[in-house]
Order: structure tokens, then C-alpha cells, then sequence
């Protein structure tokens, strides 16, 4: 059958889709796409996947792709990052058979993007860009989609989307903030700029950021004319977001660690990060449960915790408590599933005269983040780090700089004869049957002393002993061998 375009992928395929989950690292898990499946989402995508480990690693691809196959869990979009045309159509063309669609990230501005070169990093280079999505419409048998952020001028971005389109892109997500729209940064999304994509493109557009309750939803869709909407945080935090509904956490926790165990294996760290999330609220109030969601390390021992959050709340329901005594600007009671809204930074001008002070000293926090070193300069997590292992490094410019694999870009062999990471390394030696003995390789020894053993046998019995299998499944090696 020819492969489905724009909008008729979008109506034919994913069914008019209109309700999307987020591709979440970490977080839109099987277990997580199910619940929020069975919850009013239309359409779902995996967590970003790395195109260049897809290819190199049967694991990798096994456990983020292959091991999660569930009829239930379609129609399923698989989201890379990639910087390179053919190992992304390859990447891609491992995973086509798995999911309804390909969809490039573009919108990923972490510093691990800035480092690994993807995601919004890839903003200014429409050319490379151009390559990868031509690449990839041609070759692949399900269509490209892109995920995009938006640059702060509404013509550029609409002139970056139209290129997206006519290089081979059959669907946008247009998440409506800029590179520089993070952390404590993030701030409101720019509908407008996605309403004049929308008005500018011939292909389907999901709109991304702002959608806390349905009414949002609503409201996003009139505004801009988008056919979707695509929601992360407000999912996360209520997965029964898409239903209308605010459900007590519970029902939702109950929910997902039963379908965690129904489709195992779930990691560990994803179950217990959704947890944090659904239960955050309730976290602030029950602070010692905080620290035991934390500490335990089996699911038996999270689902407990999460229990007796559970009793704790419907001790305060019984006691008639409203449950938003300690905490301030929340809608309902803590127990209800409701959106986390991040403290924007301080404006401008507003407290004690001190115009513009926090947001720079924001901004400058976040350079400093960047390049600097000093303890005071790390985020929370680093802190705690570094509280682990003091003589822990977090400074790019410090740290002992990598000599990249000729090949792959990964970390060299220190001594390697190749200049190659062990992988490439291996890969190499097997083909020309050589040595690395830095990574303690030795196929040219080994050829060598078979080759050698061949030529005595002969020797003792008169008659050229026949190798009936080469040790290794390579033409080169066989011929050393003879
Ligand atoms: C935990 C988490 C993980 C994310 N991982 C990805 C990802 O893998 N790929 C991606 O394109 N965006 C990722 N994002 C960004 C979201 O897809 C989304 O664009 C962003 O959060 C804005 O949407 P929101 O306002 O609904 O949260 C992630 C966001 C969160 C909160």
C-alpha cells in the first residue's frame, strides 16, 4: 500500500488524533502509555530514543522498542534524536515495523543536546536538516514527523516549518517556547507563533505547551486551529487529563503500578519517578513518606508507600480537612490529581525596587551552569552528587577531555591501534583480521596460531588436517586459515 501523507496519515493512521501524549525520556513508558491510553489519549509517543545506540545496540533497541509491543499501544509514534541522514533512516528503518511513524527531536534543549549535538541544537542547520528528512521520506515506509521549538521570531519559525514540510515532514508538533524557554526559564508557550505555523503549513500541526486541563485544550484549539494537542507535565501529573476528569491520586497510582506489573519488565526509577509526580502534592504535606518513596527498592515496597499516602489522605478526608492547609495556589485538595505549576521567576521590578535583578541573576545562574565550576553553580541533584563523591567532577572544561572514536564519535581506546572506541575497534580488527592489544583483541594471533597448528598437523600426519569450521564466521579469517 503507498505510504499515507499529511493529513491522510493523520486521519487514516491516527485516527484524527487530537489527544497526544508527550514523548517523555524516562516517563512515556508502555506502562504510562497504557494508563493514559485507558485515560483519553489518542496518541502516544516512546521516549526519545538515541538513533546512533538504536543502531549499534541489540539491547538497547530489545528494551525501549521491541520488548514493549502491545496491540493496545498503537497508534505509537518512535521519537529519535539524530544528527547524521543515514544513521537516523537507519535507526528508523529498525523501528518502522514497531510504531505508525518516525519523529525527529528537535526540540531537546538540555545541556546533554548541546554536548551529543540534537535536538533544538540542530535549530540553525536547515541544510543538515533538509538531508535527514528527505532521507527519511524516501526511504522509510511510514511517514517522518518533526518536534520543534519555536524561534523568537514568528517569520523565521514559520519559514523553518515550511522547510521541515517541503523537505518530506508529514506532521508537526510545534512545542511553543524557544531554546532558551527551560527550567526555571520555561514560562508561557507562544500560541501565536503555532497558529501562524498552522495558517503557513499544508500538513497536520499538534500544538505543545500550556495544556494543563481540558479547558485548555479547548481553548488551544480554537485559538490556533491546530488538528492536537500534545501534553507532558500536565499528564504526567494528571493522566486523566484528556477525560476532563481530576481523579484522587490513588486511583490513578493503583491503576499504573497494575498495569506496571501486568507488563513487566518496568524500570524501577520510571514507576517511582511517576510517583513523585502524581503524589507531589501530597509530598509537601507528608514529608517523611517523601523521603521513604525515595529509599525503598522494590515495587512490592513503592505500590506500600504509596498506600499508606493513600490513608494518610483519607484520614484527612474523614477528619474533614481540605487538605490545602499547608500548601498555597492549589485548586483542589492535595489528593487530587492536579497540574504542578512551576514558580515563574520574579519579574522585573516588582519587589523592592530591585528591577531585573532575579531574572538576570537567573540567567546568569544558568551561564554559569554552563561553564563554570563552582559548587554554588550546581543544580540540586549535582549537590547531591557531589555530597556522595566529593571528588566528583560536574565541570565540562575540567573534566579529562576525550580523544572521539575516529568512527562513532564515543570515547577512544586509550592505546587503541585504530584510534577507535572498543565497539568500532572490534568491528574493525574482526574484518582485517588484526590485532588491538589495548582492547585485547587478537585475531591476527589467533589466525596466525591455527594457521600454524593447520601446518603441523600436516606435517605429523602426512595429510592436510581439513578445518571444517573456521572459528569465526569471516571470509578474512578463513582465508588466514588455509
Ligand atoms: C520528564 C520529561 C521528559 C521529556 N522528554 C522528552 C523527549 O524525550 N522528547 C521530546 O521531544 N521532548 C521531551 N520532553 C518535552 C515534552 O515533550 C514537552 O515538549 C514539554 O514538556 C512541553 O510540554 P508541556 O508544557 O506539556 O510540559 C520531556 C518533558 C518532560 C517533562
Amino acid at each position: 500500500m503507498a505510504k499515507l501523507k499529511g493529513f491522510d496519515f493523520w486521519r487514516s493512521t491516527l485516527k484524527g488524533a487530537r489527544y497526544v501524549v508527550a514523548p517523555m525520556v524516562d516517563q512515556s513508558e508502555l506502562a504510562w502509555r497504557l494508563l493514559s491510553r485507558r485515560h483519553g489519549a489518542d496518541l502516544c509517543y516512546t521516549p526519545m530514543l538515541h538513533a546512533q545506540v538504536f543502531v549499534r545496540d541489540a539491547n538497547y533497541r530489545r528494551e525501549n522498542l521491541y520488548s514493549e509491543v502491545c496491540p493496545d499501544d498503537r497508534p505509537l509514534i518512535t521519537q529519535f534524536c539524530a544528527n547524521d541522514p543515514e544513521v537516523f533512516v537507519q535507526a528508523a528503518l529498525l523501528a518502522q515495523d514497531y510504531c505508525d511513524a518516525i519523529d525527529l527531536n528537535l526540540g531537546c534543549p538540555q545541556m546533554i543536546a548541546k554536548r551529543g549535538h540534537y535536538g533544538v541544537f540542530l535549530q540553525d542547520e536547515w541544510d543538515l536538516l533538509e538531508n535527514m528528512i528527505k532521507l527519511a521520506n524516501e526511504k522509510l515506509s511510514v511517514p517522518i514527523t518533526c518536534k520543534i521549538r519555536v524561534f523568537p521570531e514568528i517569520e523565521k519559525t514559520v519559514k523553518y516549518a515550511k522547510m521541515l514540510e517541503k523537505a518530506g515532514c508529514q506532521m508537526l508538533t510545534v512545542h511553543g517556547r524557544t531554546k532558551d524557554q527551560k527550567g526555571s526559564l520555561t514560562g508561557i508557550a507562544s500560541w501565536a507563533h503555532i497558529k501562524a505555523v498552522r495558517e503557513a503549513v499544508k500538513i497536520p500541526v499538534f500544538a505543545n505547551g500550556n495544556i494543563q486541563h481540558l479547558s485548555d485544550v479547548q481553548l488551544c484549539m480554537e485559538e490556533t486551529g491546530v488538528q492536537g494537542v500534545m501534553s507532558a507535565e500536565g499528564n504526567l501529573h494528571n493522566p486523566a487529563l484528556f477525560e476532563g476528569r481530576s481523579p484522587p491520586v490513588w486511583e490513578m497510582a493503583e491503576e499504573y503500578l497494575q498495569i506496571v506489573k501486568q507488563y513487566p519488565p518496568c524500570s524501577l526509577s520510571y514507576v517511582r519517578a511517576h510517583l513523585f509526580k502524581l503524589w507531589h502534592h501530597t509530598l509537601q504535606v507528608h514529608q517523611d513518606l517523601r523521603e521513604e518513596l525515595a529509599k525503598v527498592k522494590t515495587l512490592e515496597a513503592l505500590a506500600e508507600v504509596s498506600e499508606q499516602l493513600k490513608h494518610r489522605c483519607q484520614d484527612e478526608i474523614a477528619k474533614d480537612e481540605k487538605g490545602q492547609d499547608h500548601l498555597t495556589g492549589l485548586l483542589f485538595p492535595h489528593w487530587i490529581c492536579q497540574p504542578y505549576v512551576r514558580p515563574p521567576p520574579k519579574e522585573p521590578g516588582t519587589e523592592n525596587g530591585r528591577k531585573g535583578i532575579e531574572v538576570k541573576a537567573v540567567s546568569a545562574k544558568r551561564a554559569r551552569e554552563d561553564t563554570d565550576c563552582s559548587t554554588d553553580s550546581l543544580s540540586k541533584n549535582k549537590l547531591k552528587k557531589k555530597a556522595r563523591n566529593p571528588h566528583k567532577n560536574f565541570c565540562p572544561e575540567q573534566k579529562p577531555k576525550y580523544i572521539r572514536c575516529e568512527q562513532c564519535g564515543n570515547p577512544k581506546g586509550n592505546k587503541c591501534v585504530f584510534n577507535l572506541c572498543r565497539g568500532c575497534c572490534k568491528k574493525k580488527a574482526f574484518k582485517e583480521v588484526a590485532d588491538c592489544p589495548s582492547h585485547g583483541l587478537r585475531f591476527k594471533t589467533k589466525a596466525q596460531k591455527l594457521s600454524a597448528a593447520e601446518t603441523d598437523g600436516s606435517h605429523v600426519n602426512g595429510t592436510l588436517s581439513i578445518q571444517t569450521e573456521p572459528p569465526m564466521d569471516n571470509p578474512a579469517v578463513s582465508q588466514a586459515l588455509v
